[in-house]
């Protein structure tokens, strides 16, 4: 048994219209259609058969032609003619079986001519195959059907683009992503959507794919920039596979990671920011400052580092808390980061109380001159700091080094000079300023200092 008439078996059940003004001949199909196990509805007249038709829908009518008053023919043209009928499939049966009768009926949309006087076995025959024939039609458009829900649900943007770059389909998700409205971007070409440089890789692909389609690789998934109608840019992965189907084409995947890239950028920007204070933070600060030191090596320019600590901080938090502690580290790094104005300048939370400000392209006297102008800003925000021996308000104190980076030099050792100069401040009183000039000036006090 082959697959058809095993689909064929299923369908037992078969509903079929049985059309004839000849009560005999109504009779005798009918007992055989329901020996062969179909369901039979019977009419005897065209009128009637529409209607049945109409309302049971049949898989099959067997219809005879010479009827009085709506003859098969007629009926046959109103069957076809209805969409609810027409796709049932006809069997003329008529006595007239000259060529011309023939032709006139599978002109008219039947599927069979069977010749009178009927050879029962015969119609049984030829009623079976219509039946296999149709089962196995709608298998292939529900098929079809299935394909078709797939593609307008699927949450991937899908297009089918042909070797010249010409759009031939898009589905709804495709059509959402970029902003068009159903079949708008059918006829347009990817150049209209991607950058000229990738528009231009991807036509080269198709080209070479086109010309060779047997030694074609799967162009696999990469993230592109797609411009979407209302000019923003939207950030996808694009899948594409090549396919020959009588032609060379492209069947493309869009999937959305605008939101993926977003995370991942507030991760990436997470990872780069001190959670306290906002301003950059130690990790970020050392990458900055890498960067910068070696165009510096590059340039020739000076590169300035201020260091900056809180003065008596730890009396602050004894005192006021530590909320009010953190508070006023925000206040203070938001004041230093008003500082950092240029794009080679960059401000960031060292550690606990300890700031950092990075000047590129600055020389000592500016970058002093710079530190004094944070210095004084600190002092005037006159944030109470009631038991400090320094002053009434909280202060800082500040220590700049300048280096012109080379070879042999690393920013540890701007590092250690900018420290150094801040001990001076520190051991000088707090609330100042000192660099490495007026540091190593004091060097012996330092040195007096440590070994204390
Ligand atoms: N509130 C708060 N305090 C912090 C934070 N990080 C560090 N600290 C405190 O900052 C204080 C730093 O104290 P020290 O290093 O002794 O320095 P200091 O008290 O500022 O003294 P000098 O630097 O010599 O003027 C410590 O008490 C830390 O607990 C923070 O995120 N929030």
């Amino acid at each position: 048994m082959n697959s058809g008439s095993l689909s064929f078996a299923t369908r037992r059940d078969a509903a079929i219209l049985i059309v004839d003004d000849a009560p005999d001949n109504l009779g005798t199909l009918r007992k055989l259609m329901v020996e062969q196990g179909y369901q039979t509805f019977v009419a005897n007249s065209g009128e009637r058969a529409l209607k049945i038709a109409r309302r049971v829908h049949p898989d099959l009518i067997l219809l005879d032609i010479m009827m009085p008053g709506m003859d098969g023919y007629e009926t046959c043209r109103q069957l076809k003619s209805h969409a609810s009928t027409q796709r049932i499939p006809v069997i003329f049966m008529s006595a007239r079986t000259g060529t011309d009768d023939v032709v006139a009926g599978f002109d008219l949309g039947a599927v069979d001519y069977i010749g009178k006087p009927l050879r029962l076995p015969e119609v049984c025959a030829r009623v079976r195959t219509q039946l296999q024939i149709r089962s196995r039609s709608e298998t292939h458009e529900e098929q079809a059907e299935r394909l078709r829900t797939i593609v307008n649900n699927m949450a991937e943007g899908l297009l089918i683009i042909e070797a010249d770059g010409r759009i031939q389909f898009t589905n709804p998700a495709c059509d959402k992503y970029l902003g068009y409205q159903h079949d708008q971007l059918a006829g347009r070409n990817i150049a209209d959507l991607l950058n000229p440089l990738v528009a231009q890789e991807y036509l080269d692909y198709f080209g070479r794919y086109a010309a060779a389609p047997q030694s074609a690789h799967n162009h696999g998934t990469r993230e592109v920039i797609i411009r979407h109608r209302n000019g923003s840019s939207v950030c996808m992965d694009l899948t594409l596979t090549p396919m020959y189907l009588r032609q060379p084409l492209f069947i493309g995947l869009l999937h959305d990671i605008t939101h993926h890239k977003q995370s991942e950028d507030a991760l990436q920007r997470a990872a780069m920011v001190d959670p306290l204070t906002k301003i950059a933070n130690r990790r970020h600060f050392d990458t900055f400052l890498e960067k910068e030191w070696q165009r510096a090596m590059r340039s020739g320019q000076p590169l300035s580092l201020v260091v900056l600590d809180v003065d008596h901080f730890k009396l602050y938090n004894d005192t006021l808390g530590h909320p009010a502690g953190d508070v006023c580290l925000q206040q203070v790094a938001q004041a230093i980061a008003s500082h950092a104005h240029r794009p080679t300048d960059l401000a960031a939370r060292y550690g606990g109380e300890e700031f950092v400000l990075l000047f590129a392209e600055t020389d000592a006297g500016k970058a002093v001159h710079l530190a004094e102008a944070i210095r004084g800003h600190i002092e005037a925000l006159q944030i109470p700091h009631p038991r400090s021996t320094t002053s009434a308000w909280l202060t800082v104190s500040i220590g700049v080094a300048t280096i012109h980076p080379h070879q042999l030099d690393n920013t540890e050792s701007l590092f250690v000079a900018a420290d150094r100069a801040l001990y001076v401040a520190k051991e000088g009183g707090r609330n100042q300023v000192q660099s490495t000039r007026t540091a190593s000036a004091s060097l012996d006090t330092v040195k007096a200092l440590v070994m204390r």
